[in-house]
């Protein structure tokens, strides 16, 4: 079971690179139809309408459509890979899972995305560096394990690109539902210039051919899969282990195989690689209908049951597609744009690779139960050691010689020095008793998460045989009403037919596989829990004879000592281990509060969208609305133009990241807590919604109308400034968007070097410390415009 603790619905981000015009496509006598308008949009001429067809004319022979993030031939690698892909390395080491893939059909720049060239590397490199810059920041406190495998799906067979001569490779998929590659070569290495000569080699072996539309075409979907392991490097008894995922993948052509004149083996392959992306179209289809409760067939093909997490679960996930700008390859770019346009629907749910707090706790909650008693036993044993002392000292108080002689003892030089070694034993045995039961706990959950995997899997069995039942049911009943209803020669004549095959939806089907696999998990695990258990109790039973023979080696007060030593260690791993459990327990409680925060905001925008859908029909028709509701849609349009809410939303969330921040407290390597105010990160986050929030307080205090002639954004700034405050705003005249989303769009406007048409209302808005913000807005809704 994986904590759905930072769980939260992200969209798949979608960015969108036209390359430049090659010179092929120039000779062919191709012309540019594919433009970026701005940072997000980009228009696609249809080069076939003719725009003098007056039958046509109402049709706009322009589409545009609109990404995440768009790109045209004047974007580097570096701002490709800087707006895609670098934020998601902090999320990967910090135990998120993350996948970036280019998609777009052949030739129009995939692998110079993410593999580039020599001089302009790609995306592959530029994150392999980045990931090691990161984990070589922060290695002094935390341990890393990286792992890096190369593969490529050509013709629906795996092929691992670093060791070829594997063959070829079968997908599993684990208890937790991850889809691992069975056998395929990992390379455990944090060094990205090793990482990257693999990268190439492996490249070298990737299928090529030359194709009608790109002389080096990659004929299979490639995909680079990096895995990091983060743990503190404080040894402790929860020590949280984070494990990310990056797949980074380069997907073949997604021509159709008449328009690259493919033939033969070329055709053939055409249809497999068609087969791995139809089903990922299928997939991103089902994914983003967003009425849809589709069951989203991920077993269509290798290529979806690989990114099965990417897609559907657990990843923060970047498309990048790729379109050549030339009139040549219109269809294909329409195609790729429609199809990059839908998947920006999908959503997927972004988990922390972290294991649950509530199981967690009532782990730790055991192991400082244990801890209490091995302490309580210790210091049972120090006070016996006392009296003992004690009654040795009466007896002994008259035998001077017998005291001579034992400070004789203790002074020499071979007891201190043996006292030493022994200690280290001790401690070195309860260390090692803690390691044994901390992979006993990791090993506890993981038996937890496959035993509810199971659960969830016979959950699903059991609704489909009750499905079943019931479908029968109502089939026999079916049948005796219609038996009823015929006359006697009918019913003779009934051939007694028996009930129609009910056909297995692929979820059940694939819930008994999983079962079966699960239950395999489930014995190797027992059988490992009790290898782990005899190990812990022998390792204990080794602490007790070394406690025993204390008495024998060493003087009583070296073995007080001793003794109080172990106990102190003991101590201090019991504060340790319930500092970490009070941590969780509250995080648990914050993360809950986030969640009903985060399912209340979204409730609220689905409220916005209906009262503001509602109040466009009760405009659109000039509909009377009674006056009370009028009185409480004043009252809705104040708060909105106000921002309490939005304010008030802020605020909570500042509140609780500080409280976060200071319930998992961060333990570097010398033992000292970070607070907030000394971990940089926090600090940051903090400050930029402090910002946000004091930002967010300030009203727009100017509107203008702008020029009737056309003007660009200086001229209209300038006009502002000149007559600022001349029009005091109506409050319901103001655009809402939040300032930062206006500020990018006038960035748009300017960007195309487009004018402003007569009838737009233009707005100012000032902030306290901050920039002017200009925004527009269509003029008919406003009452300036009157
Ligand atoms: N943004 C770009 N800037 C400069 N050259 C580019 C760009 N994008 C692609 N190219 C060039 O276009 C050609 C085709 O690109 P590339 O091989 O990356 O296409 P692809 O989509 O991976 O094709 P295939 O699916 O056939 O493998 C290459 O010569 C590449 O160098």
């Amino acid at each position: 079971m994986k904590d759905s603790g930072d769980s939260k619905d992200q969209q798949l981000m979608v960015a969108l690179r036209v390359r430049p015009i090659s010179v092929a496509e120039l000779e062919e006598g191709a012309t540019l139809i594919a433009h970026k308008v701005d940072e997000q949009m980009v228009v696609l001429m249809d080069p076939m309408e003719d725009p003098d067809d007056i039958l046509r004319a109402h049709r706009s022979r322009e589409k545009s459509y609109l990404f995440d993030m768009a790109f045209d031939f004047t974007a580097t690698q570096e701002m490709v890979y800087q707006a895609t892909t670098k934020s998601l390395i902090e999320g990967v080491i910090s135990g998120y899972n993350a996948t970036v893939f280019a998609y777009g059909p052949t030739g129009c720049g995939k692998t110079y995305t993410m593999l580039g060239t020599d001089h302009e590397p790609g995306i592959y490199v530029r994150t392999l560096n980045d990931l090691f810059c990161a984990i070589e920041e922060t290695s002094s406190d935390m341990e890393y394990e990286v792992s890096m495998s190369y593969l490529e799906i050509y013709n629906e067979m795996i092929r691992d690109l670093l060791n070829p001569a594997l063959g070829y490779l079968e997908l599993r998929e684990d208890s937790k539902g991850v889809i691992q590659v069975a056998g395929i070569t990992e390379v455990s290495t944090i060094n990205a210039k090793e990482i990257m000569q693999l990268l190439m080699k492996g490249n070298r072996q990737r299928t090529q051919e030359p194709t009608a539309a790109n002389q080096t075409s990659s004929r299979s979907h490639a995909v680079l899969q990096v895995a990091v392991r983060q743990r503190s490097r404080v040894k402790s008894v929860l020590q949280e282990v984070r494990q990310g995922r990056l797949f980074m993948i380069d997907l073949a052509g997604s021509e159709r195989a008449s328009q690259t004149q493919n033939r033969g083996q070329r055709m053939k392959e055409g249809a497999h690689i068609n087969r791995s992306l139809l089903a990922l179209g299928n997939c991103i289809n089902a994914l983003s209908d967003k009425n849809s409760n589709k069951y989203i067939n991920y077993r269509d093909s290798k290529l979806t049951r690989l990114l099965k997490d990417s897609l559907g679960g657990n990843s923060r996930t970047v498309m990048i597609a790729h379109i050549s700008p030339a009139s040549s390859a219109f269809e294909e770019s329409r195609n790729t744009l429609t199809y990059a346009g839908r998947a920006k629907n999908i959503k997927t749910r972004v988990k922390q690779n972290l294991l649950n707090v509530s199981y967690h706790i009532a782990q730790y909650t055991s192991i400082i139960a244990d801890l209490r008693g091995e302490i309580q036993r210790l210091k049972c044993k120090i006070d016996e050691q006392g009296g003992r002392d004690q009654a040795h000292g009466r007896l002994e108080r008259g035998d001077i010689c017998h005291i001579q002689a034992k400070v004789q003892l203790h002074s020499e030089k071979g007891e201190r020095a043996e006292m030493g070694p022994l200690r280290e034993q001790l401690i070195s045995a309860f260390q090692e008793q803690m390691d044994v039961r901390r992979h006993l706990l990791e090993l506890e959950n993981h038996a937890m998460e496959v035993q509810i995997d199971t659960s969830r899997h016979l959950l699903t069995i059991a609704g489909w045989e009750h499905e079943k039942s019931r479908r029968a049911l109502k089939w026999r009943e079916e049948q005796r009403k219609e038996s009823y209803t015929k006359d006697d020669s009918e019913k003779d004549s009934d051939t007694g037919d028996d009930q129609p095959d009910i056909l297995e939806p692929p979820e059940v089907a694939s819930a008994r596989e999983s079962i079966a696999a699960l239950m395999g998990e489930q014995k190797k695990l027992r059988k490992h829990k009790l290898t782990l258990e005899q190990r812990c109790r022998e390792l204990r039973a080794r602490g007790r004879r070394l406690e025993e023979t204390l008495p024998r080696r060493i003087g009583s007060e070296e073995q007080r000592e001793v003794l109080s030593l172990l106990c102190r260690v003991h101590e201090l791993e019991v504060e340790n281990t319930e500092m970490q459990s009070h941590a969780l327990l509250r995080d648990g409680a914050l993360r809950h509060r986030r969640e009903a925060l985060r399912r209340l905001e979204q409730h609220r925008s689905l409220c916005d969208e209906i009262i503001q859908g509602q109040r466009q029909i009760i405009d659109d028709y000039n509909l009377a609305v009674p006056q009370h509701l009028e009185e409480l849609y004043e009252v809705y349009l104040r708060e909105q133009e106000e921002g309490s809410l939005e304010r008030a939303t802020i605020m909570d969330r500042v509140a609780s990241r500080a409280l976060q921040d200071s319930s998992l407290p961060k333990i570097s390597r010398a033992g000292t807590l970070l607070t907030p105010e000394s971990d940089p990160e926090s600090v940051k986050t903090l400050s930029s919604e402090a910002q946000l929030l004091q930002s967010s307080f300030l009203p727009p205090i100017s509107t203008e109308r702008c020029p009737s002639s056309s003007a660009n954004l200086s001229e209209a700034n300038h006009v502002l400034k000149a007559s600022s405050g001349a029009w005091q705003v109506k409050s319901s005249s103001v655009p809402t968007p939040p300032p930062i989303l206006i500020g990018s769009l006038v960035t748009q406007e300017v960007s195309t070097g487009n004018r402003w048409p007569d009838g737009l209302l233009c707005c100012r808005w000032e902030y306290q410390g901050g920039h002017p913000v200009v925004g527009m807005q269509p003029f008919q809704n406003s009452p300036l415009g009157t």
